[in-house]
């Protein structure tokens, strides 16, 4: 499958990221930090709890423009942006249908969505409003929704923090067969180093806060063959190349 997503990689060089409180309180988010995500890449950005992982992605995101550095977003084909948080906020007025159509450029409004619907296991709820969704079908509904579009870029993060772990493993390979059938670039948070490598084509490993780069742990393995055996291994080799790390 051809991947999709700009002919430009996600290029990220942010020179400094400073919080300054009323009271003259400073925190240094972020340092130089920089790294790539190339065209079609699934990567993950995984670091210790306040590292500043949330902050970049707000930066991409165009969230937070009070930084010193720059960024460049994939370009070609779909310059949309489309993105997944913690909290699947969905519009509680509009049902599951709703809100993915609501998400979608005029040129998509009426696309066929059978499809991905039924990937994610979601078939049977298009008619349901967001009150009647548990938190694993909200999360899916809003993986539907920025799927929908068709993105360039997709920045996801932790889509699977606060689910019980059978449903956010139900959940990621729900991901993983969405992403597989249009494989975007993406840029994923996480602090769950089993859930990155079971995910990632590159791991961007970042160090405590003021983040930056300590390394990339690249997995070349397709990802159906990261069993648990496979799994075992990834493990260990990323301990061993990130001693102390996750
Ligand atoms: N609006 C803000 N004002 C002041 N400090 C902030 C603000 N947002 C984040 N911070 C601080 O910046 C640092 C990085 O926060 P960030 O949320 O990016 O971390 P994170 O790596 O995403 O953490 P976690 O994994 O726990 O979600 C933390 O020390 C946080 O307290």
């Amino acid at each position: 499958m051809q991947p999709v997503g700009g002919v430009v990689p996600l290029r990220v060089d942010i020179a400094e990221k400073i919080f300054r409180s009323a009271q003259g309180v400073s925190i240094k988010a972020l340092q130089d930090l920089s790294f790539e995500v190339r065209q079609g890449e699934f990567a993950c950005l995984l670091g210790p709890s306040g590292c500043g992982k949330t902050t970049t992605l707000r930066i991409l995101l165009g969230l937070d423009k009070d930084f010193s550095g720059s960024f460049q977003l994939p370009e070609g084909g779909s310059d949309r942006i489309a993105a997944v948080f913690q909290e699947p906020v969905l519009l509680p007025w509009r049902t599951v249908e709703q809100n993915v159509r609501l998400a979608l450029p005029k040129s998509l409004r009426t696309k066929n969505l059978d499809g991905l619907f039924d990937t994610l296991g979601l078939a049977g709820m298009r008619a349901l409003y967001p009150a009647e969704l548990s938190l694993g079908l909200a999360r899916r509904a809003a993986l539907a929704r920025a799927f929908a579009t068709e993105p360039a870029v997709l920045f996801l993060d932790e889509p699977f923090a606060s689910l019980d772990e059978r449903t956010a493993e139900r959940l990621r390979h729900l991901l993983l067969t969405v992403w597989s059938a249009r494989p975007t670039t993406a840029l994923m948070v996480t602090h769950n180093l089993r859930e990155a490598l079971m995910l990632s084509d590159r791991i961007i490993v970042l160090a405590q806060r003021p983040a930056h780069v300590l390394g990339m742990f690249d997995v070349r393995l397709p990802r159906h063959y990261r069993n648990s055996q496979v799994m075992s291994d990834l493990l260990r080799s990323f301990q061993q190349k990130f001693p102390g790390v996750a």
